[in-house]
């Protein structure tokens, strides 16, 4: 049995998510959870589909354990998204609550399983649900992810859209943090050369790429669509590496990582097997003088995020 759990399936990005997940045949059941009843017709909606997954729709705190157990996956799209003028962080004081009390449940009903966390500000909702794991003494750093493969498909996009190539064929590896000046591309890696122009600009365009997207939808929320898609890839790479058994299998994704001293988590290529992630690479030996500037920016903004993440487990349990 290969159980994926959605908590906050029946949102922007928790439906369409849902409906790719649906489409993975390596899944075999499908638990949708939400606190909004109406999870419980997009499950019946999704269970039509002639896929293998059973699918089914759990609503409410009393139905979470029945959503969680057996489950070989959890991704997390709970919680609010942003509207224009916020930031990622401005977030924390609703979403780190919604995902303590959902790693809480997971850590308790299904403490093996892999944790796919895409709840903003994930530079500090990953370290809030590696600390619940940790207070209930199941915590394995390889089995816990932030979700972070959407600013690669952007990376990709950006990259092939200006050197008119095939974007599925473009690699840029994104590393360090989700969100602004944290999010490091890494763009002397993808085979291309740059003006000094178009690196600035391709920067500034995938740092701040779901701005774009924010700003565009005008109040009505963030980045779904492009979301889901790059969810399940990560969920699809995950299940590859640990169904599958694949070799190779690689990812961007924010983990607990020793690639920046003093930094506890940090995004960089990592190589996913069956227990999770196999090896975390470290930051790419060649950066150039650009990446180098953008990596010493981002470390202070990502160790207050993670500080943050930290200090708000141990101040709500103490
Ligand atoms: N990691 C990324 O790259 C990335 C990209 C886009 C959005 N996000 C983040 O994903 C989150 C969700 O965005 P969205 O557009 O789907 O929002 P949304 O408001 O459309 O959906 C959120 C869903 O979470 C549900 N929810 C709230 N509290 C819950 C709880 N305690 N348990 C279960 N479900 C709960 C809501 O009922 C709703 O259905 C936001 O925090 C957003 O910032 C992250
Ligand atoms: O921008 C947001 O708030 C949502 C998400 O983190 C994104 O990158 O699109």
């Amino acid at each position: 049995m290969v159980k994926v759990a959605v908590l906050g399936a029946a949102g922007g990005i928790g439906q369409p998510l849902s409906l790719l997940l649906k489409g993975n045949t390596a899944v075999t059941e499908l638990a949708l959870y939400d606190v909004a009843p109406i999870v419980v017709g997009v499950a019946a909606d999704l269970s039509h589909i002639n896929t293998p997954a059973k699918v089914t729709g759990y609503k409410g705190d009393d139905e979470l354990e029945r959503a969680l157990t057996g489950a070989h996956i959890v991704v997390i799209p709970a919680g609010i998204p942003r509207k224009p003028g916020m930031t990622r962080d401005d977030l924390f004081k609703i979403n780190a609550g919604i995902v303590k009390t959902l790693a809480t449940a997971a850590a308790k009903y299904c403490p093996k399983a892999f944790l796919a966390i895409i709840s903003n500000p994930v530079n500090s909702t990953v370290p809030i649900a590696a600390e619940v794991f940790k207070a209930a003494g199941v915590h394995d750093p390889k089995r816990i992810f932030g979700v972070t493969t959407l600013d690669i498909t952007r990376a990709n996009t950006f990259v092939g859209e200006l050197k008119k190539t095939d974007p599925t064929a473009t690699s840029v590896p994104v590393i360090g943090g989700h969100s602004g000046v944290t999010i490091i591309p890494i763009l002397s890696a993808s085979g291309h050369t740059f003006t000094d122009a178009e690196r600035e600009a391709l920067t500034q365009r995938i740092q701040y790429g779901g701005d774009e997207v924010v700003k565009a939808k005008d109040g009505a929320g963030s980045a779904t669509l492009s979301m889901a898609y790059a969810g399940a890839r990560f969920v699809a790479s995950l299940l590859d590496a640990s169904v599958g058994k694949k070799t190779g299998v690689k990812e961007c994704t924010y983990v607990q990582s020793t690639a920046v001293e003093g930094l506890e988590y940090f995004s960089t290529v990592v190589e996913l097997g069956p227990d999770g992630a196999s090896k975390i690479h470290p930051i790419p030996a060649n950066l150039d003088a650009h990446e180098q500037k953008l990596l010493q920016a981002a470390i202070p903004e990502l160790k207050a995020n993670i500080q943050k993440g930290v200090d708000f487990v141990k101040a709500v349990s103490s």
